[in-house]
């Protein structure tokens, strides 16, 4: 049995004054043990989100790590190994923002995932494809290349423990939603393509679905039978909805 996951990426939001009050919301805010809960703030808030959420069970990760591993010289990035020193238990790769606002390739992604694996950090490898791809009927291709890719490079051992995240690029922001069964269809298909390597090990793999999440969707999406969870973006900068979703996650 897999449990729900449901990670709020808060992306490039937030002063230390309005995380503090989120912080503060969110603590109030009542979430079932039956959910993994985690928050994803910038870097710049990370201490302060371990901070404040210390002795609630709320986990705490990154949206984005460095290709390198350990210390050096790469300016402006921050490895896997500061982001565990700074209290983060998970990290976000190959979010379609960074994939196709920064160029990201699969390549990039990969030694990423690769990163935080190293050092026991979990990954959620984010996938999904955009409208244009979806229009012209590519939408398991694409998903399946960039699985396929960590698949191939570091073995479907690396999957364990790490979680998918299918993201279609067209939901993102845009409040139109993938309905239950087009988001269904794409979460099976991903938990075959891992089935092909080891039945097991996809049967473990948590797929969240990302895109337009909400309080009044959520119970729906979630109640499918390969979506476990969630990766909200908006909707978490919320507390009473990011609240509520984890809620709906737990029904
Ligand atoms: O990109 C997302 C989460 O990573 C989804 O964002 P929205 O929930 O704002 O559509």
């Amino acid at each position: 049995m897999r449990r729900q996951l449901v990670a709020g990426n808060w992306k490039m939001n937030g002063t230390r004054a309005s995380v503090a009050e989120l912080i503060r919301s969110l603590c109030e805010q009542a979430m079932p043990v039956s959910v993994e809960v985690v928050v994803l703030p910038g870097s710049l808030h990370v201490s302060q989100v371990v901070e404040g959420l210390s002795g609630s069970q709320l986990g705490v990760g990154a949206q984005d790590c460095a290709v390198e591993s350990g210390f050096g010289a790469l300016t402006g990035e921050e490895s896997v190994e500061q982001l565990q020193d700074a209290g983060c238990e998970w990290v976000l790769v190959g979010h379609s923002e960074r994939r196709l606002i920064l160029g990201e390739s699969d390549e990039v992604v990969c030694r990423k995932f690769a990163a935080a694996k190293a050092c026991g950090l979990k990954p959620i490898l984010c996938v999904g494809e955009t409208l244009e791809q979806r229009e012209a009927g590519q939408t398991l291709e694409v998903v399946g290349r960039q699985l396929g890719g960590v698949v191939s490079a570091l073995g479907i051992s690396a999957l364990v423990d790490a979680v998918v995240a299918y993201e279609p690029v067209w939901a993102i922001g845009s409040g139109l939603t993938a309905t239950p069964q087009q988001a269904q269809e794409v979460h099976a298909a991903i938990r075959a393509q891992l089935a092909r390597e080891d039945a097991e090990i996809a049967e473990g793999v948590r797929i969240l679905y990302g895109g337009s999440v909400k309080a009044a969707n959520a119970a729906e999406l979630f109640g499918m039978a390969d979506i476990d969870g969630g990766l909200i973006g908006g909707a978490s900068l919320k507390a009473d909805e990011f609240g509520a979703i984890c809620r709906a996650a737990g029904n």
